[in-house]
């Protein structure tokens, strides 16, 4: 067992769960990322939508609880960032004034290391980054969930308390209507409703002319959509620029400036996001 768990801030047992509300309440709205299954883009997902309802004007903080795989520092190119630890708590690390992330990344004292941890440490990881991280007021919190729809993202997604919202992300193979269905549970469990699915990696556009390519055999997003009456918010292309520059750390300059089709359809789904959210 490998205990990587920096001793940045104290927690209390006994005063968890009202310390995690209270940390929280300077917070309008909460929103989960989620999929049923990993690698489908949720973490590029959770990225843009933050950096999208930043540059809308909103103050936006990111939360990265994927414990196992934190990808968001590797995705903002700050993989080297540790945040300053002051009386008050963790500070989120900035990337514009109204936009801040938090990773369980930026947490660990050996980033090469798989993360091998037993349950309670976790936890207490995540209760620390719920808990202690110093977010001031912000209008909308992404959390980027650890993938699946099991006991591990579940006990994790409880500790949050009032969720506005959640987005389910998947690619469009016959098996999505499978993980959707999960996720759906899982909100379900939760008491959290359902903003929608993104239905990513849907098609290629071919470089030469333009059409587009279907790569999975699709189907399975519409069925679900239709079977739980559950809007598809996004049909986001398979981009390479994307992976590309999400493997290498970007800035956030460089992943605005690609005018692609993936970015337009991206940003209709944050106004469509930001529509749901801003009439609840
Ligand atoms: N539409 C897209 N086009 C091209 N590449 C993409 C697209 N969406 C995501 N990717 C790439 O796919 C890989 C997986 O994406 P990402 O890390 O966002 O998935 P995830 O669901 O968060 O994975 P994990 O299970 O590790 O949490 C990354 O290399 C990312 O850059």
């Amino acid at each position: 067992m490998t205990d990587q768990v920096q001793p940045l801030v104290s927690l209390s047992k006994k005063s968890t769960e009202p310390k995690i509300i209270v940390n929280l309440r300077h917070i309008k709205r909460k929103i989960l990322i989620m999929s049923g299954k990993g690698g489908v883009g949720k973490s590029t997902v959770a990225a843009n939508l933050a950096i999208g309802l930043a540059l809308h004007g909103y103050r936006v903080g990111l939360l990265d609880c994927d414990i196992h795989g934190p990808t968001i520092p590797t995705i903002f190119g700050m993989e080297s960032m540790s945040p300053e630890v002051s009386e008050e708590g963790i500070m989120p690390v900035d990337v514009f004034p109204n936009l801040s992330l938090m990773s369980v990344g930026f947490l660990l004292e050996d980033k090469d290391s798989p993360i091998i941890w037993r349950g309670p440490l976790k936890m207490g990881m995540i209760e620390k980054l719920l808990g202690d991280v110093v977010w001031g007021d912000l209008d909308f919190l992404i959390i980027d969930l650890p993938p699946g729809t099991g006991d591990e993202p579940l006990s994790l997604a409880l500790l949050i308390p009032n969720i506005d919202g959640s987005v389910i992300v998947t690619t469009p193979q016959d098996v999505a209507l499978v993980s959707v269905r999960k996720s759906i549970e899982f909100s379900k469990k939760l008491n959290v409703p359902i903003i929608g699915i993104v239905d990513n990696m849907h098609g290629l556009i071919c470089p030469h002319c333009g059409k587009p390519i279907e790569v999975f055999r699709n189907g399975g997003v519409e069925k679900a959509s239709k079977d739980f009456n559950i809007p598809i918010l996004a049909r986001l292309p398979i981009e390479p620029k994307v992976a590309k520059m999400e493997d290498k750390g970007t800035t956030v300059q460089e992943m605005l400036e690609h005018d692609t089709e993936w970015q337009k359809k991206f940003e209709n789904f944050v106004i469509a996001v930001e529509k749901i959210l801003m009439e609840k």
